[in-house]
């Protein structure tokens, strides 16, 4: 078998007793750093232009950003460029910190700052890869020896920084593939680097712990911050960051339990853009935040802006199912689920806390509209097809016609293969149970009430040659039920009648349906009129035409074959 797992070897755990993160629940949100202009830029096809950077730049800014990865100025002159016109067009907000990557390598750290002269405020970002295999097999060196690139990097950050103290500098360290490091050789080689740095004589400190390749569960990662947080000299005086990429697709999860082990600081591209399988993604792990009741930091409301922006700037389209922002991400299609989500919505009275089945979140908080939580196809049910006539046609339908109408179109869907929109849903109701055949529309009525019950006069047919029925019952419904047995010859029975006051929004004022038996044969209708009784005995007439203008195509049809025999 070419399939053969036996040549990959689990990652080992961190032996730790310990643990203290399992029982840690987020209450606030972490500093969220977004590198969409580094990370998520060296990862596309076609890097961004300095006009793309810039719109990307710009709405990180409006989201609320404070801390913003622009971009590796010493690989390429558009990253100089974009990083230069940033500064010289004064386009950095004052709270807004630009941070800027590089190798720890002296003449990529001069071209860094030769890229942030005069801003306010930046981070020098600097990073050497660490772990075992990065040292044995690409710089073929042993523990020390990586450590002083590092440690060597630290110092020229720090002697380039002197050269412009106007600029409030704050330096991050990356110990790259620090998921594949010895965890005591990293804190190691962090605390050299804090060494030459001395946060705790209050230079600002990022140690950024990156699973630039994701290589195990999250559990794993959150031992290896925790650990980290335990075991680093100056830990009161640094900030903690994390930097999760998406390999085993659980970069967001790998995050959330890094911060309930001890990170202070999130970095991560917006809907995850990034080297493989992506970075962490930002709007995810936010708007999980959001979802717990806790401030993310960010305003994500305008999500359809986010998407554009996104979209336009990596070239890569939205998955309908992404998380918070896919275009699906709030439609339910199945019965069950619309049913559910059509109570809770009805149920719930504004300005209380959110529980509504199947929506983790209000879709309006993102900008979405509630047309979009139910669509039909042939896995829906009778819950969502009343929604749907409810919310787009302000028509409510009693139980036993939501059972009757959901199947007629569940056949639809089922024969169309694929969606019905509301106005084929309206369409195939108007068509089944709304339509008034030729010779049965009601034109008046007279009811009047004695003891013995009511009498009803009513007048139904063309309008240049109306019929008169009448009839006497205890109610108005039975009064016109007697007229009509006595009329067509046959027996009629009431199974089930409602009626509804309509709101605003249609011509008329009143829904009636009703079921009834003619001569042992089912049928329903409904009507819609200005007022009740109107409604009520249309829809009566309808269902009633039903049976008895069948009765008469089918004595037609017999009438014609025999006299064809004859
Ligand atoms: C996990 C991450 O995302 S890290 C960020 C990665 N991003 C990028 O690489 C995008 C931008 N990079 C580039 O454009 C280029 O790599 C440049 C311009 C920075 C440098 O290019 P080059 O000088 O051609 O070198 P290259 O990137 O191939 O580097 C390899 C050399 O740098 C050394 N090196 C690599 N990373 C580092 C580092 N962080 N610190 C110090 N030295 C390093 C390697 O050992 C190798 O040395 P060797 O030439 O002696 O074998
Ligand atoms: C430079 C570091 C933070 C990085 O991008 C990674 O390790 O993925």
């Amino acid at each position: 078998m070419a399939f053969d797992h036996r040549k990959y070897v689990a990652f080992t755990p961190v032996a730790k007793t310990d643990r203290r993160w399992p029982d840690k629940v987020i209450t606030t949100a972490p500093r969220f750093c977004a590198v969409d202009l580094r990370d998520g830029n060296q990862a596309l096809v076609k890097p961004m232009s300095v006009a793309q950077k810039q719109r990307m730049f710009d709405l990180l800014v409006k989201l609320g950003f404070k801390e913003i990865e622009i971009g590796f100025p010493a690989a390429s002159q558009p990253d100089f460029d974009f990083c230069r016109k940033l500064i010289e067009e004064d386009r950095i907000p004052d709270d807004v910190h630009i941070q800027v990557l590089t190798q720890a390598r002296p003449e990529l750290i001069e071209r860094t700052y030769d890229a942030l002269k005069g801003a306010r405020k930046a981070i020098v970002h600097v990073y050497n890869s660490t772990s075992t295999v990065q040292r044995e097999q690409v710089f073929g060196m042993d523990r020390e020896g990586v450590k002083d690139i590092a440690v060597n990097g630290a110092r020229i950050v720090k002697a380039n920084a002197a050269k412009y103290p106007d600029t409030e500098w704050t330096f991050q360290y990356s110990p790259e593939s620090f998921t594949g490091t010895e965890l005591d050789y990293a804190a190691d080689v962090i605390d050299a680097v804090n060494d030459v740095w001395r946060p705790d004589q209050g230079q600002p400190v990022v140690i950024n712990l990156p699973a630039t390749v994701e290589m195990a569960t999250p559990n794993v990662f959150a031992d290896q911050i925790e650990w980290i947080c335990d075991n680093v000299r100056y830990r009161e005086h640094i900030s903690i960051s994390v930097h999760t990429h998406n390999d085993r697709g659980c970069a967001v999860a790998a995050a959330e339990l890094a911060v309930m082990a001890g990170a202070d600081r999130v970095e991560g591209t917006l809907m995850g853009n990034g080297e493989r399988t992506g970075n962490m993604d930002l709007v995810t792990m936010a708007m999980n935040l959001y979802s717990q009741g806790v401030d993310p930091t960010l305003d994500l409301s305008g999500m359809a802006e986010i998407t554009d922006v996104v979209e336009a700037c990596t070239e890569i389209s939205t998955h309908p199912r992404h998380p918070y922002a896919g275009e699906l991400v709030f439609t339910a299609f199945s019965g069950s689920h619309q049913d559910a989500i059509r109570k809770c919505l009805a149920r719930r009275a504004e300005g209380e806390s959110w529980h509504v089945a199947y929506l983790p979140i209000d879709p309006h908080d993102l900008g979405r509209r509630y047309e979009e939580v139910v669509r039909i196809n042939s896995q829906s049910g009778k819950g969502g097809v009343a929604y749907v006539l409810e919310r787009d046609y302000n028509i409510s339908l009693p139980r036993w016609l939501q059972i009757e109408f959901s199947k007629l179109v569940q056949r639809e869907a089922e024969t169309n293969g694929g969606e019905i929109d509301s106005l084929t849903i309206h369409r195939l109701f108007e068509d089944r149970y709304l339509k008034v055949a030729k010779d049965w529309e009601l034109r008046s009525y007279d009811l009047h009430r004695d003891d013995e019950g009511v009498n009803a006069v009513v007048s139904i047919g063309a309008e240049s040659d109306p019929i008169t029925l009448k009839g006497h019952g205890l109610g108005a419904v039975e009064a016109v039920s007697a007229a009509l047995e006595e009329k067509y010859g046959v027996t009629l029975a009431v199974e089930a009648y409602d009626e509804f006051a309509l709101g605003e929004g249609t011509n008329a004022n009143a829904l009636a349906c009703i079921r009834v038996t003619v001569g042992g044969q089912h049928c329903s209708a409904a009507a819609l009129a200005e007022d009740t009784t109107s409604a009520t005995l249309q829809a009566l007439f309808s269902a009633v035409s039903q049976v008895v203008e069948a009765g008469r195509r089918d004595g037609a049809t017999s009438k014609t074959s025999a006299e064809a025999g004859a």
